[in-house]
């Protein structure tokens, strides 16, 4: 493991002379910013990949651990603090599906702070692509989704419900679908429901609140922040069938809204004006 942290170390240094360029101009440095954190992203996949091979000899969700391990070194580098709220809303027996807001590249941060073991994320295939971070990703048991071919993305979800039950694994989705900084949440995409009906598991909510004070991409903001979470109490879908996954979208949306704006300090200006017009 010495090689491993002396090899870190000398990539680091590497990256310190673009960090320092960065201090005099904003659009690079935020550029040069995000792309050593992708590096850093790459360089800790990299050797996060022999441990988990030595782990497990192959994919497994015990292999998450490993990666959450490495995973937790980012939020070091970036100066992003954590203040979590209601983690022991994961304490529960059994898999279930984990819903959370996604806002950029950053919530990888995030996601290893406190991600649950055995949790495996749902992701777009083309991370698969990503050298290192897509091979460390699927050593750890991510599942990866085609979102142009709905029906494959479908039936793909549809093996995870049995699978998550057979192996005892929670699932992470991003419902949104897609990164959002926009100070909002996006509409739900409904297949994290769909999953969550179909194995008959829990969702559980987890709220991030928005970067807007320390990260911008249109500002080319990225500073050091605290980041406050919140894992929010479970969601039931004992007896629900196919036919109830719009309302338990909508309400799960509901309750992750709220909660985002209350995080955020941000008054719901929707909300506010749907009570003027009642
Ligand atoms: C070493 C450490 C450091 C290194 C770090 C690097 C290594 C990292 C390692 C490890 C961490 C990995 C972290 C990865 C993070 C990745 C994040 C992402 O990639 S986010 C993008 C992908 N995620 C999604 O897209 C969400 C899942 N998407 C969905 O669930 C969608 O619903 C989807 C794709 C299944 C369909 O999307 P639609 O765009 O077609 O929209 P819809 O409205 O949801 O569905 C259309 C109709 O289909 C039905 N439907 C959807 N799913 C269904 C289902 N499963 N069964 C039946 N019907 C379903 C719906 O009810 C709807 O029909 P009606 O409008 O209601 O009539
Ligand atoms: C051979 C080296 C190739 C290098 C490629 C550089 C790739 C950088 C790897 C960083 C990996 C971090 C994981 C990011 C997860 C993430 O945040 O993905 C974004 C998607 O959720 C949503 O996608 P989008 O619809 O594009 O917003």
């Amino acid at each position: 493991m010495d090689g491993c942290w002396l090899l870190l170390l000398g990539a680091l240094l590497l990256l310190l002379p673009p960090l320092l360029l960065m201090e005099a101009f904003g659009a690079l440095r935020f550029r040069l910013k995000i792309i050593s954190y992708c590096a850093l992203c790459v360089l800790l996949s990299a050797l996060a990949v022999p441990v988990c091979l030595l782990k497990s000899g192959g994919r497994s969700a015990d292999n998450m651990s490993v990666v959450r391990a490495f995973g937790r070194v980012m939020k070091y580098v970036y100066g992003m603090r954590f203040e979590v709220k209601g983690l022991e809303n994961f304490n529960i027996e059994g898999p279930c599906v984990v819903i959370s807001n996604h806002q950029s590249v950053l919530d990888m941060m995030g996601l290893f702070e406190i991600l649950p073991d055995r949790c495996v994320q749902i992701a777009k295939k083309e991370l698969l692509y990503a050298g290192p971070a897509g091979i460390v990703a699927y050593l750890a048991g991510v599942v990866y989704i085609n979102r142009k071919r709905t029906s494959d993305a479908k039936s793909i979800m549809a093996e995870v419900a049995q699978t998550m039950l057979k192996e005892n694994l929670k699932v992470w989705v991003y419902p949104e679908g897609t990164r959002n900084n926009n100070g909002d949440l996006l509409p739900f995409k409904k297949g994290a429901f769909h999953l969550a009906i179909q194995a008959q598991v829990p969702i559980i909510p987890v709220v991030y609140a928005s970067y807007h004070t320390f990260y911008n991409q249109s500002r080319n903001l990225f500073r050091t922040g605290k980041i406050k979470v919140e894992v929010l109490p479970r969601v039931e879908t004992k007896d629900l069938m196919e036919e109830n996954a719009s309302e338990l979208t909508e309400k799960c949306y509901t309750m992750m809204r709220e909660t985002f704006f209350q995080l955020s300090n941000k008054a719901d200006e929707t909300r506010g004006s749907v009570l003027a017009a009642q």
